[in-house]
């Protein structure tokens, strides 16, 4: 950037709202007696000690001090080494296999908070964990000089440090950033909460690559947890091997999968492609007084699907075929089955439910196929020459299992619940997929099936 060129106004913005966003978020949590709790102990050692972590009395300082002499001297990493050197690191540290803490804090929201503080523009709803790494005991001139946490793996972007309230005095953490400074005094965060009702513990949770030091505690004890934080995979698509499922059987991803697999891989299924239906399983809520301008409840559906629905759906999806969900209804007089993508609110009308449907709303004619792709007549195929709309819309489905009858859509409907509402009725919905010709299942692209037959959005 040359010396005298003006600096357009918006960049300075842009740079110093950028700058402006701490690398760290940091807090106070109230937590129950519970939470306070520390067993610890060594394997070789019969017993377990107890420690309450938000006591202050002399007995609770003096099992500090036993909790100091049962931690090891904290090391630190210099290259690939852990060393060991007082002049840098100065602290007593206990590993994670040796002590068992009340506080939970995937239960604790606290995971929350460092997502909307730390995360920001999309990011603050990716899913995160935290993985808990050591306890540290800071005593009376205990410190750690400046420097970045090690990333334990490529996936690892922060840390959470949490300090509990036992008695001490100095020991602020300090972070440095791009020429700016912050201090996160814990000792006195916590002093000024003490006469809160639920005793608190300080928070503080960073980027690992940030610059940081803690100084000498003065006085007392600074008892620390400390945590990495990771970016989390998506929810598993199978189960870990070690993890293993008796009942129910669909709750086992994996088999839903390799049946599914199987019965693509078979060439003289669905020969040419076509489209699979599956009748869910559970019934799901809809609103009853829906109105045109309310939103689809078929497109929130997804996200809400139950038990083997959820599993099937996952697993068409793990197979890169795109399940679409749709309310099916059936005449029996007029032997006619006719879907449709969206919900419609039919009001009262005189015609059969069905032939309003594909006469007004988009409906979609449905006729079964055997599995050689062949179209299985119907009784209502004169019917619908005689009543239905001139070139409507059709699709053939080979039903893998069975769809839900008596689905009735938009009129009222009366079933058993354990509250007398009349609000939200249930539903039975059916997953469509459309699936390419044997060997290449996934390309649809010159399938006439379900996904050409959507409603375009109204
Ligand atoms: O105790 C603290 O506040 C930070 C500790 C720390 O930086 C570490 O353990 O790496
Ligand atoms: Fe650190």
């Amino acid at each position: 950037m040359s010396d005298c060129a003006p600096e357009p106004p918006l960049v300075k913005r842009l740079r110093s709202t950028l700058a402006e966003n701490p690398p760290f978020c940091s807090g106070t949590l109230g937590l129950h007696a519970r939470d306070f709790t520390l067993l610890y102990g060594k394997p070789e050692d019969d017993i377990a000690h107890r420690i309450n972590l938000s006591g202050t009395s002399a007995k609770d300082v003096e099992a500090v001090n036993k909790l100091e002499q049962a931690c090891e001297a904290a090391t630190f990493g210099r290259n690939a080494e852990a060393v060991l050197d007082e002049t840098y690191r100065k602290a007593g540290k206990m590993d994670s296999d040796n002590f068992f803490l009340g506080f939970d804090v995937d239960r604790s929201r606290i995971l929350d908070v460092v997502r909307a503080g730390l995360l920001a523009g999309g990011d603050e709803t990716k899913p995160i964990r935290a993985e808990l790494y050591k306890l540290n005991v800071y005593g009376k001139d205990a410190f750690f000089k400046p420097h970045k946490d090690t990333p334990r793996g490529t996936d690892m972007f922060g840390s959470l440090v949490l300090v509990f309230p036992t008695p001490h005095e100095g020991g602020a953490l300090v972070l440095r950033h791009e020429g700016n400074e912050w201090s996160f005094d814990a000792a006195q965060i916590l002093s000024a909460t003490a006469h809160y009702e639920l005793k608190r513990v300080a928070y503080i949770a960073f980027f690992s690559d940030i610059e940081h030091e803690v100084l000498p505690v003065t006085s007392g004890h600074r008892v620390t947890i400390t945590y990495n934080l990771y970016w989390a995979p998506p929810p598993a698509v199978a189960f870990p091997e070690e993890l293993s499922v008796i009942y129910p059987k669909h709750s086992n991803f994996a088999a839903v999968g390799e049946a599914l697999a199987e019965l693509l891989a078979d060439p003289t299924f669905l020969p040419e492609g076509g489209t699979l239906g599956f009748g869910l399983r559970h019934a799901y809520p809809f609103e009853k007084r829906w109105e045109r301008k309310m939103p689809n409840p078929l497109d929130k559906l997804r996200g809400w699907l139950k038990g083997s629905d959820a599993a099937l759906f996952r697993a068409l999806q793990a197979l890169s075929l795109d399940p679409q969900p749709w309310l099916l209804c059936q005449s029996d007089s007029y032997c006619i089955t006719v879907m449709v993508d969206h919900m419609v609110r039919l009001g009262y009308c005189e015609e059969d439910e069905c032939y309003a449907l594909l006469n007004h709303h988009g409906g979609v004619r449905v006729v079964e196929k055997n599995s050689d792709g062949t179209v299985k007549p119907s009784k209502g195929d004169e019917d619908y020459e005689a009543y239905g709309p001139e070139n409507g819309k059709e699709v053939g489905v080979f039903w893998v299992t069975e769809y839900g009858k008596n689905n009735t859509i938009g009129s009222e409907y009366t079933a058993y619940g354990n509250e007398p509402t009349t609000a939200y009725m249930y539903m039975v919905v059916s997953l469509l997929v459309d699936i390419g010709p044997a060997g290449d299942r996934a390309n649809t692209q010159g399938i006439a099936g379900s996904k050409a037959m959507q409603s375009t959005k109204e």
